[in-house]
């Protein structure tokens, strides 16, 4: 069989062959003419990804598959790819092809990757798009860098593998570089969710991270940043500049300082409690996360800070008092409120703009843009004038804000107010800025006049009434003429084109002017992208003090979004405390009293925690009745006011929280493929190692993946174990099904059992959600069954069972057994072995959990067991 011959290698395919070659993995975008084409594999992905044509040619005898799309919709596709998680180097033509001898110089100006963009197609406006990078330095440490470059953010920390990945949860990167041999690591740890880019050894090491980073700082240590001693995360910052100038982003001055993390400023947050407290993201599709109903900012700027806060949040009374009192202050003069509102919404994104100005990408009209939001600055400093005698705190913004007059004044001088989104084709400079500029739009201008003039003198010389001069780029200007006039064209008109309805023509005096006018045209757009260049040059020299306004900008926007919103939903404002107690009169919870039904008001709770009586509280109650929600909304209340924010409550005494950890039963997770009940056991093992002296512990149903047995001798045990910690007293909060945890209270004197409440009425149950102190009998699951549309049979049948179950477990539930549970392996039996049946009813119900099965499964065991019965 003959061999397929190899493709035969053109120049331009060589070309090709070269540059692509230097870009692994990389979709290669190779501009030919008016065209970005793809081949080969990289055209199978483009034409699947962004739904464009697939055509396959024949190369040398060897098919090859050709994908592409004009380059003026670049900005169109070039998010989708990106979105798709395609790595894309953009290869255009670095020499104008007229001027070129041979074929075209081409080479990759940008390497996009998920983590690296300025486009804002492919930005979130309300979200950092961060890049991170992973240091895997030892078994248990690692250090971890975050870039965003479309903000210049730059941060980085080391730490046990907990921390990183809790901060990888909260930054959530758009893409994460590793080292290679490291995958499987990775993988195990972090899964295979993130876009991810590896280096080989040699980029994870300490010296040349340092020397790549005093390069672009252009220090000599780095001291002044305060991470000098950070090894580790100095390592993964590192690797994050190799990346960009890998990528091709070599002007980001804008990048001007990386920032410690640091651990000890913010409270600890573990994976879960950003998940399960759905702070930033709804764990299920329809779920309404914290931040929807906290961010109410009017820059985008402003609600990337707050999500970054609400991931972060302080553990220093200072500057959270710092943070809740400039909220009351705006709470107190609603004037300012909306006066500073009203100033904020002109600025926009000022802090991704000036990223565009710092890497010489920002559009005319983005400049304009740019000078609006900094006229803004001087009305905001004049409110804070007026407001910084009776509150000094505001005196730290006023001297950050920086009016950068001579800026503005340069853009309006030279940008004209309607300066279009292309800096190449004119139209952007204003008139007395350049004399020559001046002189030659006078000669387009007096040339246009002159076209029109000699469109009328033609029409009225040759008696073509609808005689029309226009402009193509094939044929330059021309004359139309309909077909209607075309017999009295004269003979000196040249013919250049038919279409359908019409004729074009060229004439001698046309093409003199057309010379002329192009000529200035072309002029002219060089003039005035040299003029506009110049000026973003000027405003270049401007980006450190437009971040700090943006940031200072930024913290006004979100500290009165907090003012908006503590208003409208009637929050208060918390005290913050180093006392050891919470005391939460009237909680709510600020998601769920959004989300109530017309006509359903949520019930407030009072509650409260401290080391000496009630260090931890056993909530029981029936399914429904408001367990998991009182729990959850005493996290956010405590995580609310540690983020500067006021609270949902009437009046709430906060002792400062350290740390706060969640934890759900695993049936639930279960449900989503991502848990099982050994990974709910090794992370409640992590709380129990890694407590503090102010935690705060959220434990929901804890054990109930499990049989009832095991899981109440777990539940019993880690709530002893909190109790009896010989050095913290975390706050504890355990809702629980098992009402055999209600005893614990006989022993350990710190643990309270409370329930929220419900009410029999006619055989139905009534939530009330109330608090109140004691344990509680039932669960009310069968009653859940019947709301949820069960057969009134297998209601009633449920019923019956359960009273037969109930009576027995009373007979043999010996509460002596649980307290002794450590000497006593106790088994409590439910029904006696009298004869086969028995047995195998025993036998059925013992492999049920009740705490996991579903209503079908329920519906199905329970129709199962009626079937034995009647044998
Ligand atoms: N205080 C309240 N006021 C009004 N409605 C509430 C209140 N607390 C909870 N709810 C409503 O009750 C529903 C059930 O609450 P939640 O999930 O907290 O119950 P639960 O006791 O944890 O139930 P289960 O044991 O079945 O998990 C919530 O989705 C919410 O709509």
């Amino acid at each position: 069989m003959a061999k397929p011959s190899a493709p035969k290698e053109t120049p331009l395919s060589k070309q090709y062959n070269q540059i692509k070659s230097k870009y692994p993995g990389a979709m290669l975008l190779f501009r030919v003419g008016d065209f970005y084409e793809t081949f080969g594999e990289d055209a199978i992905k483009a034409s699947k990804i962004l739904g464009i044509v697939l055509t396959r040619r024949n190369n040398g005898g060897a098919h090859e598959e050709l994908a592409g799309f004009p380059h003026h919709s670049l900005d169109n596709y070039l998010p989708k790819l990106v979105r798709a998680g395609q790595r894309v180097a953009i290869c255009d033509q670095l020499e104008d092809p007229k001027e070129a001898k041979g074929i075209v110089k081409r080479g990759v100006t940008e390497l996009v990757t998920p983590g690296v963009s300025y486009n804002d197609n492919v930005l979130d406006i309300k979200q950092n798009n961060y890049l991170a990078s992973i240091h895997f330095a030892a078994e248990d440490l690692l250090g971890v860098a975050f870039l965003d470059i479309s903000t210049g953010e730059y941060f980085t920390t080391e730490g046990s593998l907990a921390y990183i990945d809790k901060l990888i949860q909260g930054f959530a990167p758009a893409e994460i570089l590793y080292c290679k041999k490291h995958k499987a690591k990775f993988e195990m740890i972090f899964g295979d969710k993130y876009n991810t880019y590896t280096f080989d050894d040699w980029a994870f090491t300490y010296d040349f991270a340092y020397n790549l980073l005093v390069t672009h700082f252009k220090t000599n240590s780095l001291k002044g940043f305060g991470i000098e001693n950070l090894r580790e995360g100095i390592t993964a910052s590192g690797v994050i500049l190799q990346y960009l100038s890998d990528t091709e982003h070599k002007n980001i001055g804008h990048v001007s300082s990386l920032t410690r993390l640091d651990e000890e400023k913010f409270v600890w947050l573990d994976r879960f409690t950003i998940r399960n407290l759905e702070l930033v993201f709804a764990q299920f599709e329809g779920g309404v996360p914290l931040i929807h109903i906290l961010d109410q900012t009017i820059t985008p700027m402003g609600a990337r800070l707050l999500r970054k806060w609400m991931v972060l949040p302080l553990k220093e009374k200072k500057p959270i008092e710092e943070r809740i009192d400039t909220v009351e202050m705006f709470l107190n003069d609603m004037d300012l409120m909306s006066d500073l509102a009203q100033i904020l919404k002109p600025i926009g994104d000022l802090e991704r703009l000036v990223s565009k100005v710092a890497v010489r990408r920002i559009s005319p009209r983005e400049l304009n843009q740019l000078k609006r939001a900094l006229l803004q600055i001087e009305p905001i400093k004049e409110i804070l004038k007026k407001h910084v005698d009776q509150f000094p705190v505001l005196e730290k913004y006023l001297n950050q804000l920086h009016d950068c007059s001579f800026l503005i004044e340069n853009i309006t001088k030279q940008l004209r107010d309607d300066a279009p989104a292309l800096s190449n084709q004119g139209g952007m400079i204003a008139t007395g800025v350049d004399a020559e500029l001046d002189e030659l739009h006078k000669i387009a201008f007096s040339g246009k006049d002159y076209l029109v003039d000699l469109q009328n003198r033609e029409s009225l010389r040759t008696g073509i009434p609808s005689l029309k001069i226009a402009f193509n780029k094939v044929f330059g200007y021309y004359l139309e003429v309909s077909n209607a006039h075309k017999t009295k064209v004269p003979p000196e008109w040249i013919r250049k084109q038919t279409l359908v309805n019409a004729e074009r023509y060229i004439t001698e005096e046309l093409k003199i002017y057309e010379e002329k006018i192009l000529t200035a045209e072309s002029k002219i757009f060089e003039i005035e992208f040299k003029i506009f260049n110049d000026l973003v040059i000027t405003a270049s020299e401007f980006v450190p003090q437009i971040q700090l306004n943006a940031r200072v900008i930024s913290t006004i926007d979100a500290l009165l979004s907090f003012a908006f919103v503590a208003n409208k939903n009637n929050y208060c404002k918390p005290i913050i405390s180093e006392g050891k107690k919470i005391d939460i009169k009237e909680g709510r919870h600020p998601v769920i009293e959004q989300q109530l039904p017309l006509g359903e008001s949520f019930v407030p709770n009072d509650l409260f925690l401290d080391d000496s009586d009630q260090q931890i509280i056993i909530i029981t109650g029936p399914n429904m009745a408001g367990k998991s929600a009182l729990l959850r909304q005493t996290a956010l209340i405590v995580l609310m006011a540690q983020i500067g924010s006021y609270v949902p409550a009437t009046s709430a005494e906060l002792g400062l929280v350290d740390k706060i950890f969640t934890r759900v039963g695993a049936s639930d997770n279960l449900s989503r493929g991502e848990s099982t009940f050994m990974v709910e056991m090794t992370e409640t093992a992590s709380i129990l190692n890694n407590l503090s002296d102010r935690s705060l512990v959220i434990m929901d149903e804890i054990g109930r993946g499990t049989s009832t047995y095991d899981g109440v001798s777990i539940a019993w045990s880690i709530a002893e174990f909190l109790h009896n910690h010989s050095k913290f007293k975390p706050w504890t909060l355990f809702a629980t099904h098992y009402h055999e945890l209600n005893q614990l209270t006989e022993d350990f004197k710190r643990i309270k059992n409370f329930n929220v409440s419900v009410k029999e009425l006619n055989g139905k149950v009534v939530f009330l959600r109330k608090l109140k102190e004691g344990g509680s009998e039932h669960s009310f699951g069968i009653h859940v069954a019947q709301i949820a549309g069960m057969p009134q049979s297998v209601v009633l049948r449920a019923n019956e069972i359960l009273h037969h179950l109930e009576k027995d477990h009373i007979k043999e539930n010996n509460k002596e057994k649980i307290k002794e549970a450590p000497k006593n392996n106790f088994q409590l039996s439910f029904f006696d072995p009298v004869d086969s049946v028995g047995e195998e009813i025993k036998g059925m119900l013992n492999e049920v959990d009740v705490n996991t099965i579903s209503p079908i499964e329920a519906l199905l065991k329970l129709n199962e067991l009626k079937r034995l019965l009647q044998k």
